[in-house]
């Protein structure tokens, strides 16, 4: 039997009683997602994508032109999908589209910016919530629920191949543009992340900003087969979290985009709403697990819309690793004799 396309695996989900609504707003997004493809493969033929538009977003980040293309793109394409709101990294303020409609859209329409003019894989991120509430509820109240309230996530990935990775909030599911089908094919279904892992993913470059606990996990694993962990460990870092975030829900691996010193990233970099839910709904229903260091990023109720989180996931046990390195690193027991020597956690 062929692989389903996009459109049968949401009609199955529907005949199995899942939200309608929710099912055509993905298939609504994933049309959008098949233009700004197309788009982005064509665009330095007609347009410089990766040129600056001089405007800088909520959170202070240089916009590209790109980044409003994509952003422009999907809000038009929700103008005729069931949809309450959409709240954009590019905007300060939701979009009131249906006021109708009982979901509300989180979205990075253009993930991984700084790799758009080098030709590196790139994507969009998406998250959607439960809108209920009478007429005048503040749109930004639908975007402060917390992660595990999220109907369905998932992110595109404009790579050698367009890529959808979703979940609607039964397994984690991988599904490949078809040039020839000018559609989605799954190729995956209910992936699992393997639990350990010798790969990490970071930017190392931040290593003197980090707090101790990250840095001693860093230093661990770059000791490799001599160190406390007793093997050698692969580095990644590409820069677009939908690129480490697929290579990591492939072939395993942990990603860490913790808080730092410098000033405005003492919460990392990843905004909580529409990077890190839907990644981390995405890692959590392929059985890995996703944390701000220590806590479950789908625990947390966030503040204001464009709030940051640190940010680490990937597989179980080496995400649960890293959080007892803040917590109890006593409990660690291949490390314990070093720790003597660092002075950080002795007792
Ligand atoms: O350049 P840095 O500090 O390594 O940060 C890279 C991270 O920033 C991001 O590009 C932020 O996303 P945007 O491009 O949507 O702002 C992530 O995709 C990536 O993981
Ligand atoms: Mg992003
Ligand atoms: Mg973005």
């Amino acid at each position: 039997m062929s692989a389903p396309t996009l459109n049968a695996f949401l009609l199955s989900q529907e005949s199995g009683g899942h939200n309608a609504d929710v099912l055509a707003t993905v298939a609504a997004l994933a049309d959008a997602a098949i233009k700004i493809n197309h788009a982005i493969r064509t665009g330095s033929l007609d347009r410089a994508f990766g040129g600056s538009k001089g405007t800088v977003n909520a959170d202070g980040d240089a916009q590209k032109e790109l980044d409003l293309y994509a952003d422009e793109t999907f809000i038009e394409a929700m103008r005729h999908a069931p949809i309450r709101s959409v709240a954009s990294e590019e905007r300060t303020d939701p979009v009131a589209i249906n006021a109708e409609a009982h979901i509300a859209l989180a979205i990075d329409p253009l993930d991984g910016s700084s790799n758009i003019d080098v030709n590196v894989s790139i994507g969009t991120i998406f998250s959607l919530l439960p809108a209920t509430g009478a007429p005048d509820t503040d749109p930004a109240a639908f975007f402060l629920q917390s992660g595990n309230r999220q109907l369905a996530a998932g992110f595109f990935i404009y790579g050698p191949q367009l890529a959808l990775v979703l979940t609607v909030g039964s397994g984690t599911h991988v599904f490949v543009f078809s040039q020839s089908l000018g559609t989605f094919v799954q190729t995956r279904e209910s992936l699992t992340i393997s639990e350990r892992t010798q790969e990490f993913a970071t930017n190392a470059s931040n290593y003197r900003h980090w707090d101790e606990a990250v840095r001693l996990y860093v230093d661990d694993c770059l000791k490799g087969e001599d160190g406390p962990r007793g093997k050698n460990f692969n580095m990644r870092w590409i820069a677009s979290l939908v690129a480490d975030a697929y290579r990591i829900l492939m072939r395993g691996g942990i990603f860490l985009y913790p808080g730092d010193a410098r000033p405005g990233y003492g919460n990392g970099r990843l905004r909580l709403v529409y990077e890190a839910n839907p990644i981390a709904l995405l890692i959590e229903q392929a059985g890995g697990r996703a944390t701000d260091s220590v806590r479950a990023i789908l625990d947390i109720t966030p503040t204001s819309l464009h709030q940051r989180v640190p940010f680490v996931f990937g597989s179980a046990r080496e995400v649960e690793r890293i959080s007892r390195y803040h917590t109890e690193p006593s409990t660690i027991a291949d490390r314990a004799p070093l720790f003597g020597n660092r002075g950080l956690f002795r007792a």
